[in-house]
């Protein structure tokens, strides 16, 4: 397993599908010089994504091999897809750009904190139910789609008191701001002080 340097710190973003972790995040992350670690995914690709920047998008024989291969941290299935993040894409970029952020339900931000412990900054990032539904529509999810990832808003809220940071995300300027000024005093000491 990749051994964390004494700078080096990774920031998962967690929180309900649709809430708005990834928008803040690589927002958050461009201001902060910080890049995400994707990960790979046997589900097919949604018209809006690419594959290399939102997920590996690979076959189920090309996962399972990696996963045979041990070059995954952890594995999750969801709804019947496959995700992982590769130890060789975490220790790359981190020694690249010393922190990093991911992306992740529930399970995977509980298994690297189990990890990797005090090196992992777990951020929450919620909105209420309407809120998360409303986004969902309107970006185009599919009335199945959002029907599935609203049976998971329950028990991805459950998360949110185990989690070092909390979000509310409505006003998407005040949130990006916030986070970022958390992350810089908190962590990283960039000294941004002119954000907004
Ligand atoms: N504060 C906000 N106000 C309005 N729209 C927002 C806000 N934050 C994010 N959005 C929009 O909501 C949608 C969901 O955001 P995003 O994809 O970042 O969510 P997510 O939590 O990463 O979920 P998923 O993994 O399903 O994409 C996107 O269309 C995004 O532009
Ligand atoms: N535990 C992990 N969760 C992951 C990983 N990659 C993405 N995710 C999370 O899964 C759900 C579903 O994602 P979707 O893009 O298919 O809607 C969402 O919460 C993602 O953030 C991973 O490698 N491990």
């Amino acid at each position: 397993m990749y051994e964390l340097k004494d700078k080096e710190l990774i920031f998962v973003f967690t929180g309900p599908n649709g809430a708005g972790r990834r928008t803040v995040a690589q927002m958050s992350g461009n201001t902060l010089g910080i890049k995400q670690v994707i990960s790979y995914t046997t589900r097919p690709p949604r018209p809006s994504e690419m594959d290399g920047q939102d997920y590996h998008f690979v076959s189920s024989e090309t996962f399972a091999a990696a996963e045979a291969n041990n070059e995954f941290i952890e594995v999750v299935e969801i709804d019947g897809n496959r995700y992982g993040i590769k130890e060789a894409d975490v220790a790359e970029q981190l020694q690249k750009f010393g922190a990093v952020y991911l992306v992740l339900n529930r399970f995977g931000a509980e298994a690297l904190k189990k990890i990797y412990g005090d090196k992992i900054v777990r951020i929450f990032i919620y909105a209420d139910r309407e809120t998360v539904e409303r986004r969902e529509q309107e970006r185009g999810d599919s009335p199945e789609l959002i029907k599935r990832y609203m049976s998971h808003y329950d028990e991805e809220m459950a998360y949110k008191d185990s989690c070092e940071h909390v979000f509310e995300n409505l006003d998407l300027a005040h949130t990006v701001f916030d986070l970022t000024k958390t992350l810089d005093e908190t962590y990283l000491k960039r000294n941004l002080l002119d954000l907004d």
